[in-house]
């Protein structure tokens, strides 16, 4: 299966993030992408006032009622005959004041086939003055999520879903890998002080004790509010190899999966089955 992790600097005007999302959707498709991933927060990045307005209702997409940022997405899917991880984005939730930070699978002629919301939240005080509390402005899931996703040969393969701060907990992915996971998503929008020490080692560590691919879209560069992101956006294989990374700024990153390669992995170092605890 060929897939591509897009980057993105989004900003405050969710049009124009999504149309630039839109447009590195269908190039990563002509390219030969058939799952392709966006980062999160790719529709917007700004102030939380306008991300609690900005939040829709997630219906299942077959019918229901769709928001601006999903349909855009179900028509790019439709589109470019692609299926889509669709980042985090604002998703209504009870509390008006925090919306979910949800991930969505949008599969071509399909709609929406799976939602997940961001479970861990990133409340932080770094010492070079990174200060983040997430949860003053998202609720959070409680449900570790995996879908089912088919590229162009129809075979279909199971997707762990995460975002971002989620790497940092490892006990995360064994549940999903427990529930058969051969892939998992991070969509992310890492600081900088963390992500030049910790995103290639938490990826790498995630695929190698997991034995999964990780696809890792990573938002880049200023957005509004001086937040700086690290990007290098990846595709690691179930060895821990970087298969493909984003080049500074927006674009994407394409690599070719190859499960059959996964299969020698798991079965010639087989600590998925060596497990005691
Ligand atoms: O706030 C929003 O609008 C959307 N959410 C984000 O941008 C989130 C929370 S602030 N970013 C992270 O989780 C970074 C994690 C990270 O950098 C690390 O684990 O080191």
């Amino acid at each position: 299966m060929n897939v591509a992790v897009i980057q993105l600097s989004s900003q405050d005007d969710v049009e124009a993030n999504l149309g630039r999302a839109r447009a590195l959707i269908a190039d990563a498709a002509r390219a030969g992408a058939e799952l392709v991933a966006l980062p999160e927060n790719f529709a917007f990045m700004g102030d939380e006032t306008k991300k609690r307005e900005i939040a829709e209702t997630v219906g299942d997409g077959r019918g229901g009622a769709m928001g601006p940022i999903v349909s855009s997405l179900v028509a790019a899917a439709e589109e470019s005959r692609v299926s889509i991880v669709a980042g985090g984005m604002p998703e209504a939730s009870g509390d008006r004041e925090r919306p979910f930070n949800t991930s969505l699978l949008i599969a071509p002629g399909q709609g929406v086939v799976a939602r997940y919301r961001k479970i861990h939240l990133f409340d932080v005080d770094l010492p070079d003055g990174t200060n983040l509390l997430e949860s003053g402005a998202t609720s959070a899931g409680a449900e570790p999520t995996i879908a089912e996703v088919a590229g162009r040969a129809g075979v279909p393969v199971t997707l762990g879903m995460t975002i971002c701060y989620d790497v940092r907990f490892p006990e995360l992915y064994r549940r999903l890998v427990d529930r058969g996971a051969r892939i998992v998503t991070v969509p992310a929008a890492f600081t900088v002080p963390t992500g030049k020490d910790h995103w290639h080692v938490l990826l790498r560590a995630r695929a190698i004790e997991n034995q999964v691919f990780v696809l890792a879209p990573a938002q880049h560069g200023k957005h509004p509010r001086g937040r700086q992101t690290y990007g290098k956006s990846l595709i690691v294989d179930p060895w821990g190899d970087v298969l493909a990374q984003a080049a500074e700024g927006e674009g994407f990153a394409l690599a070719r999966l190859d499960f059959a390669a996964q299969d020698r992995v798991r079965a010639a170092l087989p600590c998925l089955s060596h497990r005691r605890l």
